[in-house]
C-alpha cells in the first residue's frame, strides 16, 4: 500500500468511527424516547383533562419515535468542510449532545447545510470541501469528495465518481426513492425557498418535479411551523402514483404528511368513468355557479308558510319569511347549517303572531264579559294584588304568555319542522348534484351559457353511479350544503397539477386555506380532461397572479437517445418548447412491427429477451387503455408491469416497451400528449411495437 493509499484508508476509518458515533447517540435518543412513551402509557390518568393530555404526550412521542427509526437508513450523507475548518455532518436529521454546541449531525434542511447542496467552484459558498458518504446501514461503503475553493486535492480528499451518477445507475424497484443526497442546486434552491405561498415547478420528463415536491413537503414541515401545525397534504392523480412516491417522505423521517387522489379527498369512490367531453365540462368553473343556483333555488323558493300550533293554523306574513330567507343566506352559513338559522327566525316570527293573536283574543273575552255582567276584569285583577300586597303585576302569571317556553317548544315541533322542511330542505351532496345533472330543466335555468348539445351531454340517468368527474361536483355541492371541509391542511403539494380541471382546483384551494402550495406539472403531459393551457390559465381564476413559477432544466430520466426520438412529438404537442437536457446516455430506442395477430408473440418474446439479457430490471409495458385486458389475459404480467398509458403519468422502469402508439393517440383527444408520457418512461432502453392496421377488405 502506497503512502496516499494509507492516507485514503486512514480518511475512510475516521468516517467510520463517526458515523459509529452519531449511530450511538440516535441509539440513545431512541431509547430515551421510547422509555419516556413507555410511561407516559404506564401511567394511568385521572378525568377527562389528563387523559386528553397524556394522549397528546403519548401521540407526540410516538410520532418522535417513528421519525428517528425512519432516519435509520443513510442516517448520514454528507460533509461540508468550510474554509475555516469547521467540519459538518448532514443527515436525515439533527442531532445535538449539546445545545451550545456545534451539532453532531446536521438536518440537511438547515439553513447551514445548504452550501452542500447549492455551492460550485464559482460560488463555493465558504467551502473548501463536500463529501459524500455511502452507506449501507451504518457502514461507511464509500466516500467521494469534490473540491470548491480551487486548492489542489491532497492524499485526504477522495475524489471519486459523482455519487449523482451511483444514484442514477441503480436499478429501479418500482418504487421512488429519496434524492435528499444528492439534490441539485437547481432543485435545492426550491426546495428551500422561503416563499410560503404558491410555488410553481415546471420542467420537462424527468427533470426531477417529483422529487423536488417531495422534498419540498420535507422541507415546509421543517421550516414553517405554522403550516407543519395543520400538516402537509400530497395530492397524487391515481392510486399507482401515490404507491410509486409513498415511501419517500417517511424515509425523510417524516410519517405526517397525507397522501391522497381527490377521490379520497372527497371521500367518494366512482363507478364509472365519463366520455372526455363530458369528463370536460364537469369540469369548468361554470358547474360551481350552476350548483349554487341549485342549492339557492331550495332555499324558500316561495313565502308562503302556514303551521298548525296546537289547534290552530298560524300563517305567517311574506314578507317575514322573505327577510328570513334573506337573513340566512347572507349569513355565510352553508344550507343546512343556514337552515337552522331560518327556522329560528321563523320561530321568532311564529311566537310573536301567537303572543298577538293571545293578546287579541284575551282582550275579545274581556269585552264580552265586561258587555254581557258589566265587570270590569282588568280592575279587579289589579285590586286583588294590591290587597294582597303586590305591588307589580306577576311577569308571567297563570295565563300569560311564556314565551322563551313556546319558543323552545317550536324549536322542537316535529309538525313545524316538516312545515320548514318544506320550505328550506337538508340537503346531502348527493341531492344537489343529482338535482343539477339529471333534470333537464335544471341545467337550462342554471346554465344557460351552455349549448343543447353540451347540456345533453351532462345529463345523467337517474340511477348511475357516480363518475371520476362527478368527484368534485360532489366535493362543491358538499361545501354548499354543510360548509368547509372538516381537514384543512397548512401545505398542499399537488404532482401532476396540469391534470386538475377548474373544479378539482376548487378543492385543493378549499383545504388550504393559507394559500401554500407546491405545484408541479408539465402541460405537454396534461391529459385529456385539461383546457388550460399554462399555468396563470389553470391557476388565474383560483389564484390570481401570486404565484413563483420556477422551471427545472435537466433531465435526470431519460436518456438523450430517447428524448432525441421524442423531439418531434414534443414540437407538435408543445411548440416553441426548448427540448430538456438529459444527463443520461443509453442505448438508441428500437422498433418492432407486427400484425396484430402476432402482438401477444412479438411482446413476449421481446420481455423475454430483455428479461435474459437484463436480469432483474424493471420493465413497464405501456399501451392504451382498451388493451390492458387483451396483453394481462396473455399473461404479460408475470414479466412486467403492466400500465394503461393514462395511468403511466409520473411512474419510472429500467426499460418500456410501448405497444401500438397509434393506438394510444387514437385512443382518447390529446393521445399524442398520452404518447409523449409513455415514451418518457425509461431510464436505459425504450422499445416501440408498432402494430399494422389490418388489411382493408377488397370490395366484390
Ligand atoms: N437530484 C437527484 N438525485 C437523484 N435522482 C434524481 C434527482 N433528481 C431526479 N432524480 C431521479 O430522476 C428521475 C425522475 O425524477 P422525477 O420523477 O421527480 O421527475 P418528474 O419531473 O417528476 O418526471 P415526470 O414529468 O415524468 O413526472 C427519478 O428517478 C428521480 O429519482
Amino acid at each position: 500500500m502506497t503512502q496516499i493509499d494509507d492516507v485514503a484508508a486512514h480518511e475512510v476509518e475516521r468516517e467510520r468511527e463517526q458515523v459509529s458515533v452519531i449511530g450511538e447517540l440516535l441509539d440513545e435518543r431512541l431509547a430515551g424516547t421510547r422509555e419516556q412513551l413507555a410511561h407516559v402509557l404506564a401511567t394511568p390518568p385521572q378525568g377527562a383533562a389528563e387523559t386528553y393530555e397524556r394522549d397528546v404526550t403519548a401521540g407526540r412521542l410516538a410520532g418522535e419515535v417513528r421519525r428517528l427509526e425512519g432516519a435509520e437508513e443513510g442516517l448520514v450523507f454528507g460533509r461540508i468542510d468550510l474554509a475555516d475548518g469547521t467540519v459538518l455532518r448532514i443527515g436525515r436529521l439533527g442531532l445535538h449532545r449539546d445545545a451550545d454546541e456545534l451539532p453532531v449531525l446536521l438536518d440537511w434542511r438547515a439553513e447551514a447545510a445548504r452550501p452542500f447542496y447549492e455551492a460550485t467552484p464559482v460560488h463555493p459558498m465558504g467551502l473548501r470541501r463536500r463529501r459524500h458518504l455511502r452507506l449501507k446501514g451504518r457502514t461507511v461503503l464509500g466516500v467521494s469528495d469534490e473540491l470548491l475553493d480551487g486548492s489542489a486535492p491532497t492524499a485526504r480528499d477522495l475524489i471519486g465518481d459523482g455519487p449523482l451518477t451511483a444514484a442514477l445507475q441503480e436499478r429501479r424497484t418500482g418504487r421512488m426513492g429519496a434524492a435528499v443526497a444528492t439534490l441539485q442546486a437547481e432543485q435545492d434552491a426550491i426546495v428551500r425557498s422561503p416563499h410560503r405561498g404558491v410555488t410553481v415547478v415546471q420542467g420537462g420528463p424527468g427533470t426531477g418535479k417529483t422529487v423536488v415536491a417531495l422534498h419540498r413537503a420535507a422541507y415546509v414541515l421543517y421550516a414553517f411551523p405554522k403550516a407543519a401545525e395543520r400538516g402537509v397534504l400530497v395530492l397524487g392523480p391515481n392510486a399507482r402514483f401515490l404507491d410509486y412516491i409513498c415511501q419517500v417522505l417517511p424515509s425523510l423521517g417524516e410519517n405526517d404528511v397525507v397522501l391522497a387522489t381527490c377521490e379520497e379527498l372527497a371521500g367518494v369512490a366512482p363507478g364509472a368513468a365519463d366520455p372526455f367531453e363530458t369528463a370536460r365540462l364537469k369540469g369548468s368553473s361554470a358547474l360551481a355557479g350552476a350548483l349554487a343556483a341549485v342549492v339557492r333555488s331550495r332555499q324558500a323558493p316561495d313565502t308562503e308558510f302556514d303551521v298548525r300550533v296546537g289547534q290552530e293554523w298560524i300563517r305567517l306574513r311574506d314578507e317575514d319569511v322573505a327577510r328570513a330567507r334573506t337573513s340566512a343566506q347572507t349569513s355565510g352559513l352553508a344550507h343546512n347549517r343556514a337552515r337552522r338559522l331560518f327556522k329560528e327566525l321563523l320561530v321568532d316570527d311564529l311566537v310573536r303572531e301567537l303572543a298577538r293573536s293571545g293578546a287579541e283574543a284575551l282582550e275579545l273575552i274581556d269585552a264580552q264579559v265586561e258587555q254581557l255582567t258589566g265587570l270590569d276584569l282588568d280592575r279587579i285583577a289589579a285590586a286583588d294584588l294590591r290587597r294582597l300586597g303586590v305591588d307589580d303585576a306577576p311577569a308571567t302569571g297563570a295565563g300569560e304568555f311564556d314565551a322563551d317556553a313556546v319558543r323552545a317548544d317550536l324549536l322542537d315541533d316535529a309538525p313545524l319542522d316538516r312545515a320548514v322542511e318544506d320550505l328550506w330542505p337538508h340537503l346531502t351532496p348527493g341531492d344537489v348534484v343529482r338535482a343539477l345533472l339529471t333534470d333537464a330543466d335544471a341545467l337550462d335555468a342554471h346554465l344557460p351559457q351552455l349549448t343543447d348539445e353540451q347540456r345533453a351531454l351532462l345529463r345523467r340517468s337517474p340511477g348511475a353511479p357516480w363518475t371520476d368527474a362527478d368527484v368534485p361536483l360532489l366535493d362543491e355541492a358538499s361545501s354548499l350544503v354543510d360548509g368547509p371541509p372538516e381537514r384543512v391542511f397548512g401545505h398542499v403539494v399537488v404532482d401532476e397539477a396540469q391534470e386538475l380541471t377548474a373544479m378539482q382546483w376548487q378543492m385543493v384551494v378549499r383545504r388550504c386555506p393559507g394559500r401554500s402550495m407546491t405545484l408541479v406539472g408539465d402541460f405537454a403531459q396534461a391529459g385529456p380532461a385539461t383546457v388550460a393551457r399554462d399555468w396563470q390559465e389553470a391557476l388565474g381564476p383560483h389564484l390570481g397572479r401570486r404565484f413563483d413559477l420556477r422551471t427545472l432544466t435537466v433531465g435526470y430520466r431519460t436518456t438523450r437517445e430517447i428524448l432525441a426520438t421524442t423531439e418531434k412529438l414534443l414540437a407538435r404537442i408543445s411548440p416553441g418548447r426548448p427540448p430538456i437536457r438529459s444527463i443520461r446516455r443509453g442505448e438508441a430506442p428500437r422498433t418492432l412491427a407486427t400484425a396484430p395477430e402476432s402482438l401477444v408473440v412479438t411482446l413476449l418474446r421481446e420481455l423475454r429477451e430483455q428479461g435474459a439479457a437484463h436480469p432483474g430490471e424493471l420493465t413497464g409495458v405501456i399501451c392504451a387503455d382498451g388493451r390492458v385486458e387483451q396483453l394481462a389475459a396473455a399473461g404479460i404480467e408475470r414479466h412486467a408491469r403492466l400500465v394503461p398509458a393514462s395511468q403511466a403519468r409520473g411512474l419510472e422502469f429500467d426499460a418500456a416497451v410501448v405497444v401500438d402508439p397509434d393506438g394510444i393517440t387514437a385512443a382518447r383527444p390529446g393521445g399524442e400528449r398520452d404518447l409523449y408520457v409513455a415514451l418518457t418512461r425509461a431510464t436505459k432502453r425504450l422499445c416501440t411495437i408498432t402494430v399494422a392496421p389490418p388489411p382493408a377488405k377488397s370490395a366484390g
